[in-house]
């Protein structure tokens, strides 16, 4: 199944159950605008190499749209819209005043030299200078891109639009960042598996964990839940997967992974298991932090963990949720498990507009109420019509949409 087609079925499922009109759902499913564009690049060894670049803006009822900007090799329109869609429920789940949209280029990131990958980004923003702005299109970090691209990013548009900060978030800290961005997804899916687990009654402390992906989102989830005294007993990247039964030295990875260009290659304090074996490990609490389609109708009878919490987007298909909810599996979806980096991303905007920083102590307190609220308002939900959590977030998150929309009007 292709992953905009997923992400409808998620959609129709909720909009079932607030018997939401046809017409609404054309509306709210068609994005407002999608861009394809040229990427041609200098390599350092002087060929010439052409690559596709997308944005795709989703939805702008609510405000500016907002969504990452994905490197990777997988990269398609389809994609692209799937993550679009998300971003517009997701930023409505936690009541930000922005609309959806993502936008990616079909590279291998680990590839390219630094030199090259800032002269793909800047000719990326050429091409679409004039679809982005900070009350248009934001764009931020996703897999395979970082603070130092979106550093790039606002340089390059203000070659065109005059300097802006705004425009882009998770920058640099010492370039209108915001303390607290780069961790705030990871740590985001950290405070709501920690309140997830405090409402069906199981207690943190000694919780084993496998987290997939030991990236941004993937190294601060298991950092903050070692930190709670969870166990986390598997980490993983491309490289493979790192299990240790008795719980893994998660600063000790975190350092190993800095001295190694961010991999965990050759990782000799634990056994090295397969990113497959990872997902089906008995432990309490999964997260997978990498891919999306991760865990399938091929895979998901064998999932043993009881918690499913989404830090990547789309990692669990449509098949694979209908098996895990008949076998009673609670997962946390992605709209709301990963919001945390988005949530950050508006503070930094908000910083950005007002020329004020904020705190790191400030941006922790308004990360945990912002998604605190969103977590009550989706079991509440959920505990209301009887339905999953995935569910009930969608529903939270579309009605709000369809709200704006009908308010704002239509012609
Ligand atoms: N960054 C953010 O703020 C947000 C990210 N997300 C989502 O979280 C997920 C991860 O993003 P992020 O952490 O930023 O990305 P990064 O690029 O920082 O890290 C991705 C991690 O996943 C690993 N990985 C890639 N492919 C595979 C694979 N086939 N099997 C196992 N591991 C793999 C990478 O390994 P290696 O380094 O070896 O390639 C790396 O450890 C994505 O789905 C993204 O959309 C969601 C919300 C916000
Ligand atoms: O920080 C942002 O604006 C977007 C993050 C993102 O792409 C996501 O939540 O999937």
């Amino acid at each position: 199944m292709q992953a905009f087609e997923a992400v409808q079925q998620y959609f129709n499922k909720a909009a079932d159950q607030l018997d939401m009109a046809d017409s609404m759902r054309t509306v709210l499913l068609t994005p407002n605008r999608e861009v394809r564009v040229q990427v041609t690049v200098e390599r350092d060894n002087g060929m010439v190499d052409t690559f596709i670049g997308f944005r795709v803006q989703h939805n702008s009822a609510r405000g500016p749209m907002k969504g990452g900007l994905r490197f990777h090799h997988e990269v398609d329109l389809d994609e692209v819209r799937a993550l679009a869609s998300l971003m517009t429920w997701k930023t409505a789940v936690v009541d930000i005043p922005y609309g959806g949209a993502k936008g990616g280029i079909a590279i291998r990131p680990r590839e390219f030299s630094r030199v090259e990958l800032e002269r793909v980004t800047r000719k990326f923003i050429d091409a679409i200078h004039d679809v982005i702005g900070p009350d248009s299109d934001i764009p931020a970090p996703d897999m395979g891109s970082n603070a130092e691209v979106m550093a790039w990013i606002m340089n390059q548009y203000g070659k065109y639009h005059g300097f802006n900060p705004g425009v882009v978030t998770g920058k640099p800290v010492e370039l209108y960042g915001l303390r607290g961005r780069e961790e705030a997804t990871g740590r985001g899916v950290g405070i709501l598996t920690l309140k997830l687990l405090k409402r069906i009654g199981k207690n943190p402390i000694g919780c084993t964990i496998a987290v997939q992906g030991f990236g941004n989102v993937g190294l601060h989830a298991a950092k903050f839940l070692r930190e709670a005294d969870a166990k986390v007993v598997a980490i993983s990247d491309v490289s493979g997967a790192y299990y240790d039964e008795a719980g893994l030295d998660i600063m000790h990875a975190i350092r190993y992974s800095n001295l190694h260009e961010r991999s965990l290659k050759g990782y000799e304090g634990a056994e090295l298991i397969t990113n497959e074996e990872l997902l089906e490990l008995d432990v309490d609490v999964l997260i997978p932090a990498a891919l999306g389609g991760v865990i399938s109708e091929e895979n998901a009878a064998q999932v043993k963990a009881p918690i499913i919490i989404e830090a990547a987007n789309s990692p669990v298909t449509p098949a694979a949720d209908a098996i895990l909810d008949e076998k009673g599996v609670h997962v946390l979806p992605d709209i709301l498990a990963n919001a945390g980096g988005v949530t950050a991303s508006y503070f930094e905007w908000v910083q950005n507009r007002q020329y004020y920083n904020w705190t790191l102590d400030r941006v922790r307190g308004e990360l945990d109420r912002v998604l605190s609220q969103a977590f009550e308002s989706t079991w509440e939900l959920a505990s209301q019509h009887k339905v999953s959590l995935r569910t009930a977030a969608f529903m939270l998150g579309i009605q709000r949409v369809a709200k704006a929309v009908t308010l704002g009007g239509v012609t």
